[in-house]
């Protein structure tokens, strides 16, 4: 199984959604694009579900061009994109069946059930509430044994419970297919994911989660001194060699030192603080939301578009 997007670009008007984007996927397991509002993530995943047409670039899914040979490329690939809501006026093992039947698949509507907490088979769906619908629409979508799965944030506004329900299940399943999925919710990513891909208009970023959340804190050194010291002192010592320096909150003696050197400019910059009287030192450990807050920023200021 593999998911090619080469230089997929979208413009609606002038106005530029999507600049150029490209990544290959081969090994199953899951995928998670993290990207803030209006970076361009459900037009991906529209294009992606051929919902709507690239300005210019491809997405060929097992070597299939996803618009020129549409149904041997989306042959094993399900899509929640959107709101897409069961048929209100099946009921809910009708939906499924019909959703399986479709891709020429049985299904045990029961194992199902038990396994996504389904409301009762024989409800109508229109009558169901939100969570619900979404829980229905995802079983459908398992019960055509799909090969990649592309979920546009899965698990937004359902509740705790519900979210927990569809986390469960994508852990369960992720080992053999390819999920791709997007999400605002950072450790929730953090949780299901082994891959992530940051997206603004442009990609980012992309690798593995924990290179990510490592990302910067390989170049972070905090600092705790003895005893009380300015930021300017810290400031004058090592200026030249520190790209930022943070005060750490209610502390006038530990600092945060990001520097973009290697492990001998570390080592100038512990020498130069050593009269200070230095307490302890060692990484600054930083959580996947603050590596992703700072890898936007950073990147913001190289692509601008407004
Ligand atoms: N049909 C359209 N016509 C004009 N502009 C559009 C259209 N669809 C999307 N856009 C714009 O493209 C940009 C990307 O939108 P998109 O919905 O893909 O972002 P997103 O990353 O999914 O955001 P969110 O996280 O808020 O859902 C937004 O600025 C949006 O206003």
């Amino acid at each position: 199984m593999s998911v090619e997007v080469s230089n997929i670009s979208k413009y609606f008007g002038k106005f530029i959604a999507l600049d150029s984007i490209s990544f290959n996927i081969s090994n199953n397991g899951c995928y998670g694009i993290l990207g803030p509002n209006g970076a361009g993530k459900t037009t991906l995943f529209k294009i992606m579900s051929t919902l709507i047409k690239p300005s210019s670039g491809t997405v060929k899914i097992n070597g299939y061009d996803i618009f020129e040979s549409r149904e041997k490329a989306l042959k094993d690939t399900a899509f929640l994109v959107g709101t897409p809501e069961p048929y209100d006026y099946l009921t809910v093992k009708e939906f499924i069946e019909f959703a399986a039947k479709l891709r020429g698949k049985d299904v045990n509507v029961n194992e199902l059930k038990d396994e996504l907490d389904l409301p009762d088979l024989r409800a109508r769906c229109g009558i169901l509430s939100k969570g619900q619908k979404r829980r229905v629409y995802l079983a459908a979508l398992l019960a055509q044994d799909p090969k990649i799965m592309i979920l546009d944030e899965p698990t937004d506004g359902l509740d705790p419970i519900e979210i927990y329900v569809i986390k469960n299940i994508i852990k369960k399943i992720k080992k053999d297919k390819i999920i791709i999925l997007s999400s605002h919710i950072l450790s929730e990513v953090q949780e299901l994911c082994d891959y992530i891909m940051v997206v603004k208009k442009r990609l980012l970023w992309k690798g593995d989660k924990n290179s990510l959340m490592n990302m910067f804190t390989n170049k972070t050194l905090r600092v705790e001194f003895l005893y009380p010291v300015d930021i300017v002192e810290v400031k004058s010592l090592i200026n030249t060699l520190a790209y930022q320096i943070r005060q750490i909150e209610d502390s006038n003696r530990t600092f945060v030192i990001e520097y973009s050197g290697d492990d001998n400019d570390r080592k100038k910059i512990l020498e130069k603080l050593v009269n200070l009287g230095i307490k302890n030192f060692g990484d600054n450990t930083s959580s996947l939301e603050e590596s992703y807050i700072r890898l936007l920023d950073k990147f913001s200021k190289v692509y601008s578009y407004e």
